[in-house]
């Protein structure tokens, strides 16, 4: 497991191309048959990623954590972006077509992921935070979501937003968690953009063409930086940073947040205008 301290907002305007990936942008998360994770002191949030192919893979505890397995104080969230695939959850079985969403508490000792089909492989984006309580494993598909239309087309930013992990759908300690579709067309997510200071977020570009890339855009609003982003990378957004995107297609990403508020809609709104 990777491990990421914080920086600080003025550390950040001063970084170069090649500082700024490093620091925030999360690469190679998908890999055969592997589990990988980066551990982010942003709300001590690990963001992963499960590939089984040809075998099942187990989420590993890590010595950092100083616990007898990953869940003894962490929830998790878990969704899956490839073909169909299962998660077994302490014996418990729980099927995820492309784009379910599972919840697991804290206290899971055991949790696998495998591929029904090794030529279409499950592709799991995995997100988890510090937990206080157990609440109820749950399993829910995209039609479950809570959705929302958002944009439009005259900006290029017609959008479906999907939330599964909030205070009106799977409950959780401190995660809060969903994806947004771009139409076909659309390319920008998030923007007019916005912070939050009370919670990090992170987000996790999927269905994005072999060829294409989008334009993440970072920073304090007034300081904003970009990073190029493929399909199945990550990015971390620290708490006072805008996270908005700006595609060569249309594709999908599942945002993630946690720390301070639990409200989906808590957000400070950095205007157009005001950007720099
Ligand atoms: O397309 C969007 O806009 C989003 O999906 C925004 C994120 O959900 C978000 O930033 C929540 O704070
Ligand atoms: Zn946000």
């Amino acid at each position: 497991m990777e491990i990421r301290f914080q920086n600080s907002p003025k550390e950040t305007s001063r970084m170069n191309t090649a500082e700024l990936r490093s620091n925030f942008l999360i690469e190679k998360l998908m890999q055969d048959d592997q589990v990988q994770l980066v551990y982010s002191h942003y709300d001590r949030v690990i963001i992963g990623g499960a590939k089984p192919v040809h075998q099942s893979v187990e989420l590993p505890n890590h010595p950092e954590l100083r616990a007898d397995y990953f869940l003894e104080r962490r929830e998790i969230g878990i969704i899956n972006v490839g073909g169909a695939g299962e998660v077994k959850a302490d014996g418990e079985l729980f099927s995820l077509d492309k784009l379910s969403c599972l919840y697991l508490g804290k206290g899971v000792k055991q949790v696998s992921f495998s591929s029904k089909d090794a030529a279409q492989p499950a592709v799991f984006y995995l997100l988890s935070a510090p937990a206080h309580a157990t609440h109820p494993n749950r399993l829910f598909t995209k039609n479950d979501a809570q959705g929302g239309n958002m944009g439009d087309q005259a900006t290029a930013n017609k959008r479906t937003i999907y939330r599964y992990i909030h205070a009106d759908g799977i409950q959780s300690c401190q995660l809060v968690m969903g994806l947004t579709i771009l139409e076909p067309g659309s390319v920008w997510n998030t923007m007019p953009a916005h912070t939050h200071t009370r919670r990090m977020e992170a987000y996790f570009y999927f269905d994005v063409p072999a060829e294409q890339r989008v334009f993440h855009f970072m920073g304090e609003p007034t300081e904003t930086r970009h990073l190029l982003m493929a399909n199945h990378d990550a990015v971390v957004s620290p708490p006072w940073s805008i996270h908005s995107g700006c595609g060569t297609a249309a594709y999908g990403f599942i945002w993630g947040m946690a720390g301070e508020n639990y409200t989906y809609s808590d957000m400070d709104a950095a205007p157009l205008a005001d950007l720099r």
